[in-house]
């Protein structure tokens, strides 16, 4: 996709001032705090707020240029727009809720379209039923499927996550990584949540206080340790692209290779190859001096510190490099002083193969660089 987007607009009491550019396709994800102003940047995208200044366009089509005076209307900028809540017709089948997307773009009728949405988001047992007798995550696939059928130009998902418990999460994001890999259809995803962001995002914008403060690919976006404030401390990490390398299937594991070693992780259902992402946590990671021996720990990858960063507290940051791949580990400060640690220096970091949970590593690996 490309989206370009340079939105100024004033609230009472808030000013959003916002401009990037995606320079290719993927998924686009808008991070951060609540009141960031996440939200408003989608309504301007999707017309649904007028922004005081600047400019909006889709794969090059402009829909909003203050200065060039260009305003389409929200009926006429083919977006589908999902909602926190699905936004479902009580009195309509799933299957007629998914026709009024249909319908509403004017579109010719095309079973063999709709087959494939169907088919897509999995809906094809739910077509006869009405929306409340539907979870949480049945609704929300319902609204993404209609969405899709309007054949937007761009779909963007506002916290599609939020209102559903951890396994419906887990059906939607394995939902939405399809219509990823499976559709050509650019996607902005404003979410909350780091661990959806690293799992689906391929552009990450972080938002603070109706502001970018970082613009980039997930892979370099979650390496930054001066944005840990921003993307949260507690479930910070780097994600990192890795290829398959292989299977012992007798202790269930897999061995990961990425450029700076290789990761045991638990047995994954991907073939020898597979390009992968996978998110490590900092607080994950445990560095040490010398090659550990005799440790339970699988995984020890020879690395060099690159900055370290303290917080208020009691933790530090540590950036390190190994090969080409950035990790960050989030260590003590009261161990950083006992191990004597500083930049430049050679450790080792340590990561237990459990800590690597299976919803943090999926399909997909770099998209193209800045
Ligand atoms: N129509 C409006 N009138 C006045 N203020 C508004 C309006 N819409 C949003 N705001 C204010 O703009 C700011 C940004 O809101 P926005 O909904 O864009 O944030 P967000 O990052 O999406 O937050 P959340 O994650 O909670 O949805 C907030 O302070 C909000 O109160």
């Amino acid at each position: 996709m490309s989206l370009s987007l340079d939105i100024r607009h004033r609230f009472a009491g808030f000013a959003l001032d916002v401009a990037l550019d995606t320079p290719g396709p993927g998924i686009l994800a808008l991070f951060g705090p609540s009141g960031s102003g996440k939200t408003t940047t989608v309504n301007a995208v999707a017309g649904l707020i007028r922004p005081d200044e600047g400019r909006v366009s889709v794969n090059g089509e402009t829909l909003f240029d203050s200065h060039a005076r260009v305003w389409v209307p929200p009926r006429r900028r083919r977006v589908g727009y999902v909602f926190q809540e699905a936004r479902l017709f009580p009195h309509l089948t799933v299957h007629d809720n998914l026709l009024y997307g249909w319908r509403r773009a004017g579109r010719p009728f095309d079973q063999a379209g709709i087959d494939h949405v169907v088919a897509l988001l999995g809906l094809g047992a739910l077509l006869d039923r009405r929306p409340r007798t539907l979870s949480g995550g049945e609704r929300q696939r319902v609204s993404i499927g209609r969405a899709l059928l309007t054949a937007p130009r761009v779909l963007l998902l506002d916290e599609p996550l939020t209102a559903l418990d951890g396994p419906r999460k887990d059906e939607i994001l394995h939902y939405l990584e399809r219509l990823r890999d499976e559709t050509r259809i650019p996607i902005v995803l404003v979410s909350h949540s780091i661990d959806e962001v690293t799992r689906l995002a391929d552009w990450m914008a972080v938002f603070n206080e109706g502001r970018l403060a970082a613009f980039g690919s997930v892979f370099d976006i979650t390496a930054r340790i001066d944005l840990f404030p921003m993307t949260g401390r507690f479930e910070a990490g780097v994600v990192l692209a890795a290829t398959v390398a292989g299977h012992d299937r007798a202790h269930a594991l897999t061995r990961l290779s990425f450029d700076g070693g290789e990761l045991v992780v638990p047995g994954l259902d991907a073939p020898v190859g597979a390009v992968m992402r996978v998110r490590l946590r900092a607080r994950d990671i445990m560095l040490a001096l010398d090659p550990p021996e005799r440790i339970s720990a699988n995984n020890a990858i020879a690395a060099t510190i690159v900055e370290m960063r303290l917080d208020p507290g009691a933790f530090v940051e540590v950036l390190l490099q190994a090969g080409e791949s950035r990790l960050i580990a989030r260590i003590t400060r009261y161990s950083m002083d006992r191990l004597g640690l500083k930049p430049g220096q050679q450790v080792h970091a340590i990561l237990k193969t459990v800590t690597v949970e299976r919803r943090s590593m999926a399909a997909g690996g770099e998209a193209q660089d800045l």
